[in-house]
């Protein structure tokens, strides 16, 4: 389902990232961990195509992702990657349902498993409040509904329990692998949290220890 090979990248000349191949098929799941700058962001970045690699191929689902252009790239994304980033990349001032929505749009879904996905991850009741008015906790969940708007293939999600205490982090972690066994997709979790580690078996470190 996901295949990296051969990837090489560097910012700057002479310092590149070591990337290591990686081979999940369809309902893997996968923790990357790597102390701060090591360069977790820059993988996940590269395996969700948003940054072309300088050598080497990401396939997903056989499609070799930055053979396809701009435009297609970005369809493709849309509708077969869900990432969670690292800053919640959601729109304060609209409600956490309008936040879903404009991801149904941009991918072309009609967003008919929305209600379910708030449900699942305990944020129905708040369907009609302004993100900004939510806590962190709360805001990191809506950020995940919207990864998870279109039924992804591949969730991508970068160090998502960096800003949660002890519980969120738990419950984060495991709704993650709970939505992830649910579509039958790829989970990939890049971290450098230790209170990580024991809820994904497969794991690789970048970088050195962690
Ligand atoms: N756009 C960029 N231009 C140049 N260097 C960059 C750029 N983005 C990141 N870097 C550098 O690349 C290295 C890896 O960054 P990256 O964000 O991938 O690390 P990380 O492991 O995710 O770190 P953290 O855990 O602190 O988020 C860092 O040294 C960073 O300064």
């Amino acid at each position: 389902m996901l295949v990296a090979k051969n990837i090489e990248f560097h910012y700057i000349k002479d310092q590149s990232f070591i990337i290591p191949d990686i081979s999940l098929n369809q309902g893997e799941q996968l923790l990357i961990l790597g102390k701060s700058g090591s360069g977790k962001t820059t993988i996940l970045n590269i395996l969700g195509g948003l940054l072309k690699p300088i050598m080497g191929e990401i396939l997903i689902g056989g499609t070799s992702l930055y053979q396809l252009n701009g435009a297609s790239l970005d369809k493709f994304r849309g509708k077969n990657i869900g990432i969670i980033f690292q800053k919640p990349h959601i729109l304060s001032p609209l409600t956490v349902e309008e936040n879903l929505q404009l991801a149904n749009f941009f991918s072309g879904a009609n967003g008919g498993k929305n209600e379910i996905l708030l449900k699942d991850l305990g944020i129905f009741d708040k369907r009609k409040a302004k993100v900004n008015t939510l806590s962190e906790g709360e805001a990191q969940r809506v950020s995940i509904a919207r990864a998870l708007a279109n039924s992804p293939k591949v969730i991508l999600a970068d160090e998502p329990t960096a800003s949660l205490d002890d519980d969120n982090a738990e419950k984060v972690v495991k709704l993650l692998k709970e939505q992830a066994e649910k579509f039958n997709a790829v989970l990939i979790i890049v971290t450098h949290d230790q209170r990580v580690k024991n809820h994904i078996s497969n794991q690789i470190t970048i970088g050195g220890e962690v």
